[in-house]
């Protein structure tokens, strides 16, 4: 830690101590044991402390470039301690002691939850008229054998060789790398920098063994006793159950939404006409028992994904809406900026992007500029956030592009949402194992003369190299995709013995067993499978995030939290407060109240007898976007003052028009600059007698 840094965190600790002595001070005073002086006189050292903090913080971020970890670390405790305390979420389970990975979501967690996977579902499905569907968490194995899960779905564990605790390796890898790359005391030589650099991009795509020699390059040690480390083993995230009493049929919580969708397929189709393209879509749960689960929502066992596949022709990746797109410009980080000097990522237009070539396909792109314009109206701040191409290695053979939407917090950039292009893999997978064909037919514009492949088992020679295992080679050479039959064509060619893949084992043919033809044929249409782009969201992520960048504090002797949520996703749209403590007022409160929620606007009444200003306190930290407040004036005129959380600006609106007005708000039907220009402005010294 840098002099700068430790002095940040002394101030800061010095700053919370003197606020525990301004609200004891405060306190004191209204029982008449501390006079005024003496509360101004500890409010005016706050100040001094505070501005000092903020000095040496913008001092920090001069000379270094980077927000300091104290202050990143202050931020997201405070904003934690404000969710936990408001009961956005909480650990599950919290009376038994809790079980990480777990989150139980309260009142206002719900609330903005489920208002925003309405958003997501009126963004994407309704306005794609997408096929939305809701299959099974327990997942039978087949399904996900198919998928490749049951054999791949792993990541690297290490364990602590004396205590047996279970550490993730390339987290522990790349944690180690980062502080190499931040120690300011004993700064690595430029050389090492690169190279340490280097490594720290490429570790998430590590093999066991490739982690396991840098654990033992570096000296990696357990991260809470420094113990020794095991080597890294694969270890399945997938939570492993039975299904039925008798418990021999084996199945598993989906680890993600997207299979349930792919089995359903060929259903699917049908109920669009047989039409392709089309997506799907399915929001729910999905489990992972992650290793070591972390960051509070951002790492957890289980959590709400919404998933959408966009079933293409191979052949034609263009989509019809890509013009309503074309032209927005989010910061694009592409494998190219991510491998040159200047490492940083780059305002592109999409449709420039398609052009060169950066972005594989205008479908792709397409759901690229809808997730950005998505994020932005759910609060996220588009300055902060970006899409990650793939590094080549980091893409499954065979995907064609993928991007990751990351959203930068004080835990670093996030990955929210990942976009790819899957090719025909899932189909063809599946249709492998359930012997199903899950193709699309296409009928051409005119006949047409091709070259087709044909692949005919020969079943006794079969029969003599395989025995039992006969028929599902034979099924599975017949199963052949056009580009797979050509590959086996030139290996038997060669005179080489050929592989396909049987139940997700390669298996050897050789040339007799198999007779593969090119021949010409007339075509009035034909059948593939189809190729899928998707995107794929996590819910709890972007929550987390538009929580990062809602935070903030409003200034004055005792800094207020406030939570600047749009008020699309605002867990509660308004409040309704009485005054004071009367008859009359609180009865029109509740008839106000009454016509929001006829409104569908979700609104809370407080006729507690606390000052107004620290009932617009307690919303603001929930971040409600608007307050009716019910004074004298409604009952002699019917007007109430509506005020704005932000600007803290009131106007004077008829009863009469306060829902309306807020429901339009709330739809972005207008705006409240809109809404201040057509109704009186309270007057400022009246507004601040209120507070
Ligand atoms: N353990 C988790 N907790 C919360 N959200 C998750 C978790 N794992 C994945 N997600 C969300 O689901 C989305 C799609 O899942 P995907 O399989 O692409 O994630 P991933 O690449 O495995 O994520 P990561 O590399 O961070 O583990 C992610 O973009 C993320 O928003």
């Amino acid at each position: 830690m840098s002099v700068l840094e430790a002095k940040i965190t002394e101030l800061q600790e010095a700053a919370a101590k003197q606020g525990d002595v301004v609200r004891s001070l405060k306190a004191h005073a209204k029982d008449g044991k501390a006079d005024k002086a003496e509360v101004e006189a500890a409010i005016a050292q706050l100040q001094e402390i505070k501005l000092d903090l903020d000095a040496k913080q913008k001092e920090f971020e001069k000379t270094t470039g980077k927000v300091s970890s104290q202050s990143k670390e202050a931020f997201r405790a405070a904003l934690t301690n404000l969710l936990e305390r408001r009961l956005f979420y909480i650990p599950s389970f919290k009376i038994y002691g809790s079980v990480a990975g777990f989150y139980d979501y309260g009142p206002p967690g719900c609330a903005i939850k489920q208002n925003l996977t309405q958003a997501w579902r009126q963004h994407f499905v309704l306005e794609e008229n997408m096929l939305e569907v809701e299959c099974p968490a327990v997942t039978p194995e087949v399904v996900l054998k198919a998928s490749g899960h049951v054999d791949r779905f792993t990541d690297y564990m290490v364990t602590d060789l004396k205590t047996g605790d279970p550490y993730r390796a390339d987290h522990l890898v790349e944690g180690h790398l980062e502080a190499l790359l931040e120690d300011t005391k004993a700064p690595l030589p430029a050389a090492e920098k690169r190279e340490v650099k280097d490594l720290l991009a490429g570790v998430g795509e590590m093999d066991g063994a490739a982690l396991g020699a840098l654990i033992t390059r570096f000296g990696i040690k357990a991260p809470d006793t420094k113990n020794d480390l095991s080597p890294p083993f694969p270890f399945n995230l997938m939570f492993k159950t039975s299904i039925g009493p008798k418990g021999d049929m084996v199945g598993y919580l989906r680890p993600e939404t997207a299979q349930g969708i792919f089995v359903n397929f060929r259903d699917l189709l049908y109920y669009n006409g047989s039409k392709l393209p089309f997506a799907a879509a399915q929001i729910g749960n999905s489990y992972r028992n992650e290793i070591s689960p972390r960051a509070g929502l951002l790492r957890v066992r289980e959590f709400t994904q919404a998933e959408i596949e966009h079933f293409v022709n191979p052949d034609d990746k263009s989509h019809p809406k890509f013009a309503s797109v074309a032209k927005l410009e989010p910061l694009l980080y592409s494998r190219e900026l991510q491998m040159g000097e200047e490492k940083r990522p780059k305002p592109v237009a999409l449709g420039d992007a398609v052009a060169r070539g950066t972005i594989a396909n205008e479908t792709l792109a397409y759901f690229i500029g809808r997730t950005w314009l998505l994020f932005g109206r759910l609060g996220v701040d588009l300055k902060r956030m970006r899409f990650r191409q793939h590094l080549q290695h980091e893409m499954a053979h065979y995907a064609e592009d993928c991007w990751d939407a990351e959203v930068e917090t004080t835990y670093g950039w996030v990955e929210c949402a990942g976009l790819a292009d899957r090719s025909a893999y899932d189909l063809r997978a599946h249709t492998a194992m359930s012997k199903t064909e899950l193709n699309a037919y296409e009928k051409f514009t005119e006949p047409r003369e091709v070259e087709v492949t044909t692949v005919t088992p020969n079943k006794k020679e079969l029969g003599l190299g395989f025995k039992r295992d006969a028929k599902a080679v034979a099924d599975a050479l017949e199963a052949l995709g056009e580009e797979d039959a050509m590959c086996l064509k030139s290996d038997l060619d060669a005179g080489k013995p050929g592989k396909v893949v049987v139940d997700g084992k390669a298996v050897q043919v050789t040339a007799p067993m198999v007779e593969i033809k090119r021949q010409q044929k007339r075509l009035a249409g034909r059948n593939f499978i189809p190729s899928v782009i998707e995107p794929s969201f996590g819910i709890g992520r972007i929550l987390y995030c538009v929580f990062e960048h809602s935070y903030y504090t409003r200034e004055g002797d005792e800094a207020r939290a406030v939570l600047r949520f749009t008020p699309l996703v605002a867990p509660v749209k308004a409040t309704v407060f009485p005054l004071v403590q009367k008859e009359q007022l609180n009865a029109l409160a509740t008839k106000i109240s009454a016509s929001l929620t006829a409104a569908g606007l979700s609104n809370l009444i407080d006729t507690t007898g606390n000052t107004i200003g620290k009932r617009y306190a307690r919303t603001d930290e929930i971040g409600v976007p608007f307050a009716v407040t019910v004074d004298f004036q409604a009952l002699e005129n019917a007007s109430v003052t509506l005020r704005e959380r932000d600007s803290t600006a009131q106007i004077r609106v008829p009863i009469a028009d306060v829902a309306t007005l807020i429901r339009r708000l709330v739809d972005s039907a207008t705006t409240w600059e809109d809404a201040a220009a057509e109704y009186p402005a309270v007057a400022k010294a009246a507004a601040e007698e209120q507070q």
